[in-house]
């Protein structure tokens, strides 16, 4: 009910590219050597000298293990040799001392390779949530909205981390294999036949770790949204935001439950999933006991047989014990490795795919001085909603250096229509010119560059007030006077009524931090794009917030921008205040219905602008004294309408 329907996916993590293949043990051992490189090519980004030392290290540590087994082996043949058991102990002395020496060689190769891994993995995760969060904020906005990439960049901001995880688990298997190298050269001098029983006794764990993993990242996949959602549900009942009407609206116990019934939900896939593991883990120690009984009789019937020497037997046992360790420890970090290379590959695939979505850097350069913005038979439709556009045919003029209102009822379009402006999205059908420059081949960050917009539902940045106005412009040191002049601009006096003043946090969840009324935060963002100076100002329902004082005042000021020169499109339902516009667009279900100076289609016979403006005047018109310029409602005379010409 909350979501509309279910949020678990039954396919379509098949989609994904890496998960096409079957994780078997063979596909393991075919792909490890593509894992470890995707390991070691992070690392070797993240810290050269690092990865090198880590290097060293685990190699030392494995030459190390491979001497001390083989210097075991020497000291049983000498201990249980023939000889007087002083000329015994006596030989046996330097044998010991090797193996002590590798013994402290191996745990100083391993300390040396805790401490350079250490600094390694958090650089690496780092480094990888750089690359994550860059390509995010590159992307379109299109991209954003669709839904396939937007699951991929969820599942794919768990990359970093398990891009950490890679490194040590890449380093456990590099030491693991030398160990294994170690314990399987012993074992090949003593007695070859032992060494296939190694690697077959070894099957079954990898076999259950491989089956395991397989099953929990597709579930992870198919959970993902269902996930997401219950911790969002959580979330919102601890929403500062959302605090008020979870109390009066009493909406706490009807989240609760929600949460309580889609987090049942997911225990019970951790259920099965559990159910399955143990099942699978239990089958998987069973034929792991068999073999190596198996392996035990063989090594008893080498002995019995006088193929090995009971030296050699006791050496063999610690190789097998050491090599079945090794593999069992390869196995589960190979898997693992497996399991967090498939986060990994998430983010490899966004890296890749956000490379196709990202916006298009250069392009034509816009003319220096724009004299129109001309919209040529717009179709807009938003992402996955293909088949009901938003604007349809849409063609009209912006001309630079006047005021431009965009009226209309909710959901006409208008808000759009500006976005398709600023760049944002681009059009289905048509073109925007810029003075004859199509949109599409210009520039995009330049056509960002001529914008400042106050929208209708801006971003309230959790951040000190100061910070919420010049974020706006971020390419230049903060200035004090233009922030100043900003806040002048917008009324922003309430800053001087904060704790800090202009250092004030703005966020309730911090401590220290203040809450702003919703007219104050109105004004904040106009300072804000204010302080951004952009060519075009952009105004989406600027005065929805304020009082009557504020929003006279900001329209007052749009028309003294406008007369400086400043081109202002202006998005409102206050039908009084389009008096200030030069001309105006009227937009009835996505289509360009009227178009005109406000003064020009209030005398048109039956139009939508006058139906919507008379409406508005019956509502709130009578009631006030005709303004002075003796229209109702502050709306302008004809000549008002067109004095600016
Ligand atoms: N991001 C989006 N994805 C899909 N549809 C959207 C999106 N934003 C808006 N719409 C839809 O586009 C239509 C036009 O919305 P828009 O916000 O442009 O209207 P508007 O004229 O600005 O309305 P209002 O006066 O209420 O602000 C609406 O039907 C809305 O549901």
């Amino acid at each position: 009910m909350l979501f509309g329907g279910r949020l678990v996916y039954d396919t379509s993590w098949a989609s994904y590219e890496e998960t096409r293949y079957a994780l078997t043990l063979r596909t393991m051992a075919a792909t490890l050597p593509r894992l470890m490189g995707m390991a070691v090519r992070l690392s070797w980004q993240a810290g050269r000298r690092a990865t090198a030392a880590v290097a060293v290290a685990e190699i030392g540590r494995g030459v190390a293990q491979a001497v001390g087994l083989l210097g075991v082996n020497s000291l049983l043949a000498v201990l249980l040799g023939p000889g007087s058991l002083d000329g015994r102990l006596r030989e046996s002395l330097p044998v010991v001392l090797l193996v002590a020496v590798a013994a402290a060689v191996g745990a100083l190769c391993s300390a040396a390779s805790i401490r350079f891994t250490g600094p390694l993995e958090p650089r690496v995760e780092r480094l990888a949530r750089e690359m994550y969060l860059e390509r995010a904020y590159r992307v379109e906005m299109a991209a954003m909205e669709d839904e396939e990439f937007h699951r991929l960049l969820q599942s794919a901001q768990f990359g970093a981390d398990s891009a950490r995880r890679m490194v040590g688990h890449c380093v456990a298997v590099i030491s693991g294999l030398l160990s294994l190298v170690a314990a399987a050269g012993v074992l090949t001098v003593l007695h070859p036949v032992l060494l296939p029983m190694l690697a077959v006794m070894v099957v079954p764990s990898a076999w259950a770790s491989l089956t395991v993993a397989r099953r929990r990242y597709r579930s992870f996949h198919r959970w993902l949204q269902h996930v997401r959602a219950s911790s969002m549900l959580s979330q919102l009942l601890t929403d500062t935001d959302a605090a008020a009407e979870v109390r009066v609206h009493g909406a706490g116990p009807f989240i609760l439950e929600h949460f309580r019934g889609m987090s049942r939900a997911a225990e019970e896939e951790q259920t099965r999933l559990a159910r399955l593991a143990a099942r699978t883990g239990l089958l998987a120690s069973a034929l792991t006991g068999l073999i190596t009984l198996a392996t035990y009789l063989l090594l008893g019937a080498l002995l019995w047989t006088g193929a090995m020497a009971l030296a050699g037997a006791g050496a063999a046992v610690m190789a097998i014990r050491t090599g079945t360790g090794a593999l069992d420890g390869l196995i589960r970090r190979v898997n693992y490795l497996h399991e967090e290379s498939m986060h990994v590959a998430d983010l490899n695939r966004l890296l890749k795919e956000s490379a196709d979505r990202q916006i298009p850097v250069g392009g034509r350069q816009l003319p220096a001085r724009v004299r129109e913005i001309r919209l040529e038979d717009v179709t807009f439709a938003y992402p996955g909603c293909e088949e009901t556009p938003v604007l349809r045919e849409v063609g009209l003029a912006i001309p630079l250096g006047g005021v431009v209102a965009l009226v209309g009822e909710n959901g006409s379009g208008k808000s759009t229509l500006v976005k398709l402006l600023c760049g944002l999205y681009a059009p289905q059908r048509g073109r925007i010119l810029w003075d004859g420059v199509d949109a599409a081949d210009a520039d995009r960050q330049a056509v960002f560059e001529r914008f400042a917009v106050v929208a209708q539902d801006h971003f309230r940045w959790p951040m000190t007030a100061r910070v919420n106005v010049a974020i706006s412009d971020t390419s230049a040191p903060l200035c004090e006077r233009r922030l100043a002049e900003a806040a002048e601009h917008a009324g922003v006096d309430f800053v001087d009524e904060l704790p800090r003043r202009w250092d004030t946090l703005l966020s309730r969840t911090f401590k220290g931090g203040h809450q702003l009324s919703g007219g104050q935060w109105q004004r904040l963002g106009i300072a804000r794009a204010r302080y951004r100076d952009g060519e075009i100002l952009v105004v989406d329902e600027p005065t929805a917030a304020l009082d009557a004082k504020a929003e006279e005042r900001v329209f007052r000021q749009i028309r003294q921008l406008a007369d400086a020169g400043q081109t202002i499109v202006l998005i409102t339902h206050r039908m009084a205040s389009v008096r200030h516009a030069d001309l105006v667009h009227v937009l009835h279900e996505g289509r360009l219905i009227e178009s005109g100076p406000p003064a020009e289609l209030l005398t048109r016979p039956g139009g939508h602008f006058r139906e919507l403006y008379e409406l508005q005047a019956a509502a709130f018109g009578r009631e006030q004294r005709p303004s002075g310029d003796g229209t109702p409602n502050g709306i302008p005379p004809q000549q008002d309408g067109a004095s600016r010409g």
